[in-house]
């Protein structure tokens, strides 16, 4: 069987007779479900050639990732379904290849990183992967370095995967994929966990491997900016597993807006109406009363200084983001708010009362908190359980466990997956879960980490549509988020850590005029904001708020 393009140098090596050479993927009629004759890929035909870079959309739990598992052989070997059609790998039936041969053909960069490490530190993880294709002991270490080097994360060598931020368990994902060099790399989400600048720089440098190492790629993404120039296909699947279009981005872009939208996908905001002006800011609603504040917090772990001095009140009613990049102390930060995590110096007081002094129940009653991974919060087996639980907890009937769950099940577009284990659902449903799960009763503050992390259109602008809902029913909202537009649309006021420091907190319109912070904090402006790149910056700011 002649799988190999490439030879060692990473130059395509002429094996065939270039013409009569299959396509690297070949789908045909390509079905695929997790149960008997319920599909959730639905007769698929397409190829992928080499060289390409193929952006794959669709509304959430539309079946991206599944298709991910199918192309790279994790199904059948280790995920249960059924299929009927067929995939071919440079015209072999994937069904008929020796296992784990496919899985070093098509790497993948899963949507939670934290699902493909197996090692403890960042060295054994990678060199890990190396052994498993047997590199010669003396090749690994160099290897290692040269990987760490291009992915910009050579310090973290030493460091356990654990112990490091949501942005770089993904950076390191991706190294271990990379080491492997495969002919097509799907990446799921890659740049969700990371912060502004780090996400350009990201597409960037899969831009440049790709070019040094021929390889095709396949990137799903909810939100198309910033990968729509280096794509040179766009596929879009609908909401029952089907292709719906197939083309040039930019000719999808501009043509099949409709569609687009029914299905409930974002739009690069180039392509949307007058994006400058299309929203105003939130109205005033924020109350002057206290819910929490933090004196002078610190937080160190062993030797290692997280936090240093933070001060800073959250009200009723407000929504507030915190920003920053990759390391910052974001999550930290949330937990350390929460009473996840002790601080080592300063006061935390909730409702008046110090935070210490608040019994776990209690606390948990008046404060919810989505986790930036959801798995870390899940507990029982079936999503109804899921959204049941807090209930039970609280000596509910069952007649309102049944109609806040089915309300909740409703609102999250979740009803279908009533009975399915949490850990099974799509990343945004997953998500949603983690969110509905926080809403059976109404807290008096709401922290999320990453709260539209994994979500269509759709889904986010309903989600953040619940959020101010909360805050008029009195909730104050602290979010962590990478995602400027959602902090220049609904935050009232926006924090910016910087190494565990606070650098800013104020109104993000005012954060949009500290360049000096935005470039050190790597953040970036608003479309809106950056859009306007044909008037002065100050008359930009009169139009805009
Ligand atoms: N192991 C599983 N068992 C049963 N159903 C599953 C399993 N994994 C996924 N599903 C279901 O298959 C559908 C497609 O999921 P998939 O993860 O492929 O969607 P997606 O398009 O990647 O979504 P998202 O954008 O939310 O990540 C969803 O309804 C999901 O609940
Ligand atoms: N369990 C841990 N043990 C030791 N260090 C940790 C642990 N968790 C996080 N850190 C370190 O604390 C720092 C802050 O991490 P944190 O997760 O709060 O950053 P973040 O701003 O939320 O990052 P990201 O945007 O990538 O999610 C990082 O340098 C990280 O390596």
């Amino acid at each position: 069987m002649l799988l190999e393009r490439r030879s060692k140098n990473n130059v395509k090596t002429v094996q065939h007779n270039f013409q009569n050479q299959p396509p690297l993927i070949e789908l045909k009629n390509f079905s695929f479900g997790y149960e008997k004759s319920e599909w959730t890929l639905n007769n698929l035909s397409f190829s992928i050639n080499d060289d390409e870079t193929i952006l794959l959309m669709g509304s959430s739990g539309s079946g991206k990732s599944s298709l991910a598992l199918c192309l790279n052989g994790l199904y059948p070997e280790a995920v249960e379904g059924y299929s009927k059609g067929s995939v071919l790998f440079m015209g072999h039936d994937i069904s008929e290849m020796k296992k784990g041969v496919l899985n070093q053909k098509i790497g993948i960069v899963f949507q939670d990183p934290e699902s493909q490490f197996c090692m403890i530190t960042v060295e054994d993880e990678l060199a890990f992967t190396l052994e498993n294709l047997s590199v010669p002991r003396e090749e690994i270490d160099c290897k290692i370095g040269n990987i760490l080097q291009t992915i910009g994360m050579e310090k973290y060598r030493h460091e356990k995967i654990h112990e490091l931020s949501g942005g770089q368990k993904q950076k390191i994902a991706l190294a271990a994929v990379l080491l492997m060099e495969p002919e097509l790399l799907i990446l799921d989400e890659p740049t969700a966990n990371l912060d502004p600048v780090s996400s350009l720089e990201f597409i960037q440098l899969i831009e440049r491997i790709q070019q040094e190492q021929n390889i095709s790629l396949l990137v799903i993404e909810h939100q198309a900016e910033d990968w729509q120039e280096a794509a040179s296909r766009l596929i879009v699947i609908d909401s029952k597993g089907e292709i719906l279009l197939d083309d040039k981005p930019e000719y999808i872009f501009t043509n099949h807006q409709e569609l687009l939208n029914e299905e409930g996908i974002f739009l690069p905001k180039e392509f949307q109406d007058t994006p400058a002006l299309a929203f105003t800011q939130p109205k005033p609603r924020v109350s002057s009363e206290k819910i929490l504040s933090l004196e002078n917090v610190s937080f160190s772990r062993k030797s290692k200084q997280i936090l240093n001095d933070i001060s800073m009140d959250i009200h009723r009613r407000e929504i507030i983001a915190i920003a920053g990049e990759n390391g910052a102390g974001k999550s930290t930060l949330l937990q350390i708010i929460s009473a996840l995590l002790p601080i080592n110096e300063g006061k935390i007081n909730f409702l008046g009362q110090p935070i210490s002094e608040w019994g776990e129940n209690d606390l948990r009653k008046r404060m919810g908190f989505v986790f930036q991974n959801p798995e870390h919060q899940f507990i029982t087996d079936t999503v109804y359980d899921e959204l049941a639980f807090g209930l039970r907890l609280n000596h509910a009937d069952d007649k309102k466990i049944n109609s806040t769950v089915s309300e909740l099940m409703h609102f999250f577009h979740l009803e279908k997956e009533k009975w399915k284990n949490p850990f099974s659902l799509s990343g945004g449903q997953k998500r949603r879960l983690s969110v509905a799960t926080m809403l059976d009763e109404t807290p008096d503050l709401l922290l999320f980490d990453e709260p539209t992390f994994g979500q269509d259109a759709k889904t986010s602008s309903e989600l953040m549509k619940k959020m101010i809902e909360l805050t008029e029913m009195g909730v104050a909202i602290v979010m962590v988020t990478h995602d400027m537009e959602l902090v220049d649309r609904y935050c009232d006021r926006v924090m910016v850590l910087n190494e565990g420091s606070i650098a800013f907190q104020g109104k993000p319109k005012s954060l949009w005029r500290n360049n000096e912070l935005l470039n050190r904090s790597r953040l970036r402006k608003p479309h809106r904001v950056r859009f306007r790149n044909d008037m002065d910056e100050e008359a930009v700011y009169d139009l805009l708020y």
